[in-house]
């Protein structure tokens, strides 16, 4: 079983307009609602590829309820807290194709939700074969929290993959996950660096084994202890790219669960993050898309291991 774990679930809720403008009233043409938050989405993929999954985390309220019953192919162990989840709102511009993301900041998590999660997530671990560790804390939830769950899985001897951004990842790297799986920009604010080949090596040596540095269209950078990748997707395509990067999370986790190494993840992770943009549906990933890239990402080695 692999173990996702969304500390700030959401419902996503998707508009789509003929032409995004600050200021002015819009008619949505067309809306969608699913669950959402990072880890939920990782869960999706992985269950979409085969592979057995649970997802953890907090869900409240009458959202956290939508959140719930909409939920399919994972098992739920999703702790309820008494605030209500939050709602995530991406507006599509439909000439563009461009995504403005608004995000709510989640339920007030009390001392002993924090407490009942800590417990639930004790056991899961003891039976996963990997975790992720994936999106923004909500309030209340320890700064530190990222950090105490690295440990927990590393203690338990399971890899353990980190997306998340700011303080809750710098803190989290310093525990020593497996892997993390920031995008540019969060990479650049952990490191001071916008080199995303030095930022990579960079954060190795705060804490993280392997880094794999999101790019956005021009695909994955990797830094490991077995070597040095660019992974990159045939074209560069147009589409809503939320999602994109959890898709990439599930690829590599579900590589690694499948013992392929460093290259065969990479391209999976490519492959699906792409057909995860060329979706129509923000977050769902276009399966025969994905079939086709797995033979058309290119993988190229930049240095020997460091
Ligand atoms: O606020 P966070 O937790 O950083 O990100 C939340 C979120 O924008 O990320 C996902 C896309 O990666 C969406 O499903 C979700 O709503």
């Amino acid at each position: 079983m692999i173990l996702t774990v969304t500390l700030n679930a959401a419902l996503d809720i998707t508009y789509r307009v003929p032409a995004l403008r600050p200021h002015a009233a819009h008619r949505v043409t067309d809306v969608t609602e699913r669950p959402g938050g990072k880890g939920l989405n990782v869960g999706r993929v992985l269950a979409a590829l085969g592979h057995d999954v649970t997802v953890t985390g907090f869900v409240g309220g009458g959202t956290g309820r939508l959140i719930r019953e909409r939920l399919t192919g994972v098992e739920d162990a999703l702790v309820p807290v008494a605030g209500p989840s939050r709602r995530t709102v991406a507006v599509v511009d439909a000439r563009t194709g461009d995504t403005t993301q608004l995000n709510e900041p989640g339920p007030l998590v009390t001392a002993a939700e924090w407490a009942a999660f800590l417990g639930v997530y004790g056991e899961l671990v003891a039976g996963a074969e990997a975790v992720a560790l994936c999106g923004s804390l909500p309030p209340g939830v320890p700064v530190g929290a990222y950090a105490g769950l690295v440990r927990t899985a590393r203690a338990a001897g399971v890899p353990v993959l980190l997306d998340t951004s700011g303080e809750p990842l710098r803190r989290g790297v310093a525990a020593r996950p497996d892997i993390i799986k920031p995008n540019s920009d969060e990479l650049a604010e952990l490191t001071g660096s916008h080199e995303p080949l030095k930022a990579t090596q960079d954060a190795r040596r705060r804490g993280a084994r392997a880094v794999v540095a999101s790019l956005g269209a021009e695909g994955l950078v990797a830094a490991t202890d077995e070597g040095r990748w660019r992974a990159a997707p045939p074209a560069r395509l147009r589409g809503n790219p939320t999602g994109a990067g959890d898709s990439a999370s599930a690829g590599l986790l579900s590589a690694l669960a499948e013992g392929l190494p460093w290259p065969a993840r990479l391209t999976r992770a490519v492959a699906l993050a792409t057909a995860t943009v060329l979706s129509p549906t923000a977050g769902d990933f276009d399966r025969t898309s994905y079939e086709e890239l797995l033979g058309r990402v290119g993988v190229t080695t930049e240095v020997t291991a460091a």
